[in-house]
């Protein structure tokens, strides 16, 4: 036996990161990268339901804005009141006074009214899928109340300052009301031709000339801050959701990474690493609860030979399929079956008794009998075999861990020395635990008996 020795080659193992790569995750952060070289893709909808999500933090962050500003917006709603209001006051022709300073009172209600119904609805989370519906609807009934408005006063300079806030307002909705761009310039343009309807319909004074000049320009420039805040928020994403991948895919990595450094290659079992670190903790805990800890050391009977008959490879095969075999008896959350080197693997049994221990070795050996795998030139028989040595110990001060393991390699040496494919326990007990009649079976998924 070559004990440590668990280099064979293991011939079709995928490399974790060329798995990884083959992923979703991974299909997303090529497609995130390409649109982040390309600007000219950045500008229509962002595929892999990307532009759903985007949409949703616009949307949300949008909100939360909202949320945020609720007293600076009040405070400021107050503050152009009182300017409006001091404005129309001082301006208007005292003859129309009264009717100057209701159209105003008009207006300014109304303006509060829109600010604070948005105001309610932003504070109602199921409402939030609505959002682009009551932002629209608010955004193009307070744009077209505005224009009107502006044209509404009698006196030219107070409709030429309240002209200043209809600007205010499309920048409002331009930018901050975070609707889609598209959404955003539909309402400006048609609020601006509804706009004129109404105050041609009501023969309100408009100076067409400049109606088309600031109202068209309003649009363009509303238009054009909201495609780049649009283009800037977009690649913010894009490297929010990128940065967002890459840990996930170093996170899968560094846990496939783990997994692979406790599983032997080949055979899927733990390996000596992994049954090292986990002996030494079931032995402190066994240590401190004084139960006993068994330990099965199984080795594959004249492997050389059966290398030499049927090649390297028939022999990984055949490791493999014992390596299953001894996977499935490790029944106990507490049993680990490890690959312990070459053609030689254990079973750590905690808060096992020998008497335990031992029926489980005549089923593993059973088990292995099973498989039935052709060996001709073994002398234990005509099917490969397993020498099984056992040992049990309840750790105190005067064993280690070493003890355990040098016993059941002693087993192993005794198993071997009478004959091989057979079972002993070191030390010999004073009883020997009674021989169980194996049930194979349960064992014929094996195959072969
Ligand atoms: N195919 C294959 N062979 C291995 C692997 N690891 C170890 N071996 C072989 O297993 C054989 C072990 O040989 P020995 O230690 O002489 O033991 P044995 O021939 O089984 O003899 P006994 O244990 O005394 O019955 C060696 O030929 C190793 O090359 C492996 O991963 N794959």
């Amino acid at each position: 036996m070559q004990v440590g020795d668990n280099t064979a080659p293991a011939t079709s193992l995928p490399h974790p990161i060329a798995a990884l790569s083959q992923e979703p995750l991974a299909q997303e952060r090529t497609a995130i990268i390409e649109l982040l070289n390309d600007n000219g893709r950045l500008r229509g909808a962002l595929p892999h339901n990307m532009e759903k999500d985007y949409r949703q933090l616009v949307i949300q962050r949008a909100i939360s804005v909202m949320q945020a500003n609720r007293w600076t917006t009040i405070l400021f709603y107050l503050f152009i009141g009182l300017i409006t209001y001091q404005q129309v006051h001082y301006v208007a022709n005292p003859a129309y006074l009264q009717q100057e300073m209701m159209i105003w009172l008009a207006i300014y209600l109304m303006g509060g009214g829109v600010f604070a119904a948005i105001g309610a609805l932003v504070y109602n989370p199921k409402l939030d899928r609505y959002y682009s519906y009551y932002m629209g609807t608010a955004s193009f009934l307070g744009l077209c109340g505005m224009i009107v408005a502006s044209s509404a006063f009698h006196s030219p300079y107070i409709n030429q300052q309240a002209s200043y806030l209809v600007i205010f307002i499309y920048m409002l909705v331009y930018s901050l009301a975070s609707l889609r761009l598209v959404v955003a310039s539909l309402i400006g343009i048609f609020a601006s031709f509804l706009a004129l309807a109404v105050i041609t319909t009501f023969h309100l004074p408009v100076d067409f000339g400049q109606y088309a000049q600031y109202t068209g320009l309003s649009n363009v420039i509303g238009f054009v801050i909201a495609f780049m805040i649009d283009q800037r928020d977009r690649r913010a994403f894009l490297q929010a959701r990128l940065i967002d991948i890459e840990k996930q895919q170093l996170n899968q990595l560094s846990q496939e990474m783990a997994r692979i450094s406790q599983e032997d290659g080949l055979t899927g079992l733990a390996n000596r690493r992994h049954f090292n670190e986990t002996l030494a903790r079931e032995w402190a805990i066994a240590e401190r609860e004084q139960y006993p800890v068994s330990l099965m050391f199984i080795d594959v009977d004249h492997f050389k030979p059966y290398n030499d008959t049927y090649g390297h490879l028939e022999g990984d095969k055949t490791l493999s399929r014992v390596g299953r075999t001894l996977k499935k008896m490790a029944k106990r959350p507490a049993d680990l079956a490890a690959r312990y080197g070459g053609e030689e693997f254990v079973l750590l049994l905690p808060k096992t008794d020998i008497d335990g221990a031992y029926v489980l070795a005549q089923e593993v050996q059973a088990a292995i009998d099973a498989l039935a795998i052709p060996h001709k030139s073994s002398k234990a028989g005509k099917y490969v075999s397993v020498s099984i040595g056992l040992s049990c110990v309840i750790p105190n001060d005067n064993n280690s861990i070493t003890t355990l393991i040098d016993q059941a390699d002693e087993g192993v040496y005794a198993a071997k020395k009478a004959g091989r494919h057979r079972i002993r326990i070191f030390p010999v007990p004073d009883v020997m635990p009674v021989r169980k009649e194996i049930n194979t079976d349960g064992l014929k998924e094996n195959k072969g008996i």
